[in-house]
């Protein structure tokens, strides 16, 4: 079946709301900072011309945005996310490119573009109207609904450089989709306000998407730009690395940030590792006799190596060790914690796996079918004892660790414990 607008189009049909062709932008960051007017006197006495670095924040960006489609921008910080809405809405001039909107638009940018500190909310919601094309009048008629829908009746005449960061991004959501836009370009707005306002937002968003808005959305929850966004552009050090329907664009940048956050976590572990074979490390960290030791640690999923998971998947922790002499009855064990919480600690022992002796080097697998864990960090101990579980030859404690990323929360807490609901 073939999707189609309010007015019967298809998809492939609809008119181009956004087209930016080619952006670049740099910008250029001072070497020296001068402040004061003497700096600057000195600076002009001296001859001491200022120096700069020039930082590329975008680069040949090109994407467009149809009519009434909802348009997720996402990426790293500083990836050029606010820069390129910036430049859609004409607060900066992109250096080469071209950008063409069609239609009235909105913008809600960080902190509310356009608003003055030294002013008054209500003369901000004003000016904000008049730099829309709204006159007076107009505006009249929608200052209740501004300051009900913002929650910030009480504080209509305090001037904005008293309102704390929240109340201001409020006022500026409420200002932006009062004047009713065609276009409206959101930056974080899910970002700010408690959970109801959160609410509000959503639905309010909701509402421009059904009445076929354009709708240009920044966000750093993926799980916000999944819920909202049809199609989806990654923005990485002010490049296009990825652009299409949102799905696979999340999918492009969970991998970009999980390949990121492994190479840390494999860091962080290396260097102990490190520091544990030169025996230069914290005694809380790593003690025992050594005549067996753990070498190395590492965590695998269904397929390979592996250090996000998601909840309920297969999850592997494969020791190896290496010992000087024959350990008789070794007891392998390891250990979970989050937030220094010791979640789980299985050994063979206790799960009567008897073990007759090691000799020289050898592997044990931990293995969980399916990891009940929730979002979050989580440190990973590994020990061998002898039989008696007293005497430890090699103890590592939450040397290692391993997240756990799901791409949208089916639980609170620690544990997914797959409870049932029944209405009676
Ligand atoms: N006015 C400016 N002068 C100098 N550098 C700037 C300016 N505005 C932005 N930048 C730089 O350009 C880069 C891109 O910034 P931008 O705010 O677009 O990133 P972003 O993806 O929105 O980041 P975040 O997710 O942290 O909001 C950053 O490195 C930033 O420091």
């Amino acid at each position: 079946m073939f999707k189609t607008d309010n007015n019967g189009r298809s998809e492939s049909e609809k008119p181009c709301a956004i087209e930016v062709n080619g952006v670049s932008k740099c910008f250029r960051i001072p070497h020296e900072k001068r402040v004061t007017v003497y700096d600057n006197i000195i600076g002009k006495i001296t001859g001491k011309s200022y120096t700069y670095e020039v930082f590329e924040a975008l680069n040949d960006v090109t994407f467009s945005v149809k009519e009434g489609e909802t348009f997720g921008i996402i990426g790293e910080n500083g990836s050029g996310k606010s820069t390129i809405l910036k430049i859609i809405s004409k607060v900066f001039v992109a250096d080469t490119g071209s950008v063409k909107v069609k239609g009235k638009i909105a913008p809600f940018l960080e902190l509310g573009v356009g608003f003055q500190p030294e002013l008054t909310a209500v003369e901000n919601v004003y000016l904000y109207g008049a730099i829309m094309g709204m006159n007076r009048a107009e505006m009249d008629a929608k200052l209740d609904s501004i300051f009900e829908f913002a929650e910030l009746d009480r504080f209509r005449d305090t001037k904005l450089k008293n309102y704390s960061s929240g109340m201001y991004a409020r006022l500026a959501f409420a200002t932006a989709i009062s004047v009713d836009p065609d276009v409206l370009l959101l930056d974080e707005v899910l970002a700010v306000g408690d959970q109801a306002f959160q609410a509000k937002c959503r639905y309010k968003i909701n509402e421009y998407k059904r009445n076929g808005k354009t709708i240009v959305f920044v966000s750093h929850s993926i799980e916000a730009v999944k819920e909202i966004c049809d199609n989806c552009l990654m923005l990485s050090n002010g490049n296009v690395v990825s652009i299409g329907p949102t799905e696979n664009v999340i999918s492009d940048y969970l991998n970009a940030v999980n390949k990121k956050e492994v190479e840390r976590l494999l860091n962080q572990y290396e260097n102990t590792k490190d520091a544990i074979e030169k025996d230069n490390v914290d005694p809380s960290i790593n003690w025992g006799s050594k005549e067996a030791k753990i070498v190395d640690i590492k965590f695998f999923n269904n397929h390979s190596e592996s250090y996000i998971f998601q909840t309920g998947q297969k999850f592997i922790a494969r020791i190896k060790y290496k010992t000087n002499q024959r350990i008789e009855k070794p007891v392998f064990g390891v250990a979970i914690y989050k937030d220094n919480v010791h979640i789980t600690g299985p050994n063979t022992k206790l799960c009567k796996m008897d073990i007759d002796f090691i000799d020289g080097e050898g592997e044990i697998d931990f293995i969980v079918d399916k990891l009940p864990l929730l979002d979050g960090p989580y440190k990973f101990s590994a020990a061998i004892y002898d039989d008696s579980c007293q005497h430890p030859y090699d103890h590592q404690h939450c040397a290692h660790g391993f997240e756990i990323k799901n791409l949208s929360a089916k639980n609170y807490g620690l544990f997914d414990i797959q409870g049932q609901w029944l209405s009676k």
